[in-house]
């Protein structure tokens, strides 16, 4: 697939934690309420983000009718906002908490409403606070990646970074 996104070549390589989710396992990183990861969330993504072997993850996501942009396929947005949620949750791996700055979307084809969507992503590496992340998309065929990503994601401290945002949180 095209794409302009060049990682840095100097990328420090990174170990899995020794208490990340097992291959195979299901990552929970967020809260029930998370519009990507959340259950108690009419409309989210409901995403299950599934450890895999090394620093991978992958996810699968139905495309429902409320997903439509373009007559019959998939909002663009939903579709970032789906690989926001796949990588974002992937540094759990090495036990690191982040938050995305820097998201890049490659859409390759028309993603038709009542296929799935597999996400396949990837932990390339870090540089000081920064950790890049790369995923593919398909809608059954592996050699035919339909969307793909590239992202900086950076981390944090949790409670620092969104103490002074906690108490708007929403609990249905
Ligand atoms: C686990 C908790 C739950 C997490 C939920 C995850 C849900 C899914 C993922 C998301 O959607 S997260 C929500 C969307 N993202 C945000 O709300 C983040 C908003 N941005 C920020 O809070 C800050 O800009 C950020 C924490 C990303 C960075 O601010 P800091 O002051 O902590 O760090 P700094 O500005 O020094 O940047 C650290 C490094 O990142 C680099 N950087 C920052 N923004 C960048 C950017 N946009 N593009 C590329 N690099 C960027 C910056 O240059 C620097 O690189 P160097 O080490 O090389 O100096």
């Amino acid at each position: 697939m095209k794409h302009a996104f060049v990682p840095p070549a100097d990328l420090e390589p990174l170990q899995r934690h020794p208490k990340a989710a097992a291959p195979g396992h299901h990552i929970d990183l967020h809260h029930s309420t998370c519009f990507g990861c959340g259950d108690d969330v009419p409309l989210g993504l409901h995403l299950k983000v599934i450890a895999g072997d090394g620093l991978t993850v992958s996810a699968d996501m139905p495309v429902a009718s409320w997903m439509q942009g373009g007559p019959g396929v998939i909002h663009g947005g939903v579709l970032s906002a789906a690989f926001d949620e796949v990588m974002g949750t992937s540094p759990l791996l090495i036990g690191s908490a982040v938050v995305t700055a820097h998201l890049e979307i490659d859409f390759a084809e028309p993603i038709p409403l009542g296929s799935t969507l597999h996400f396949d992503a990837r932990i390339l590496g870090r540089q000081r606070r920064k950790v890049y992340i790369a995923s593919v998309a398909h809608i059954g065929d592996p050699e035919r990646p339909v969307a793909s990503a590239h992202s900086i994601f950076v981390t944090i401290d949790v409670k620092e970074h969104f103490a002074e945002h906690y108490d708007k949180r929403v609990i249905l």
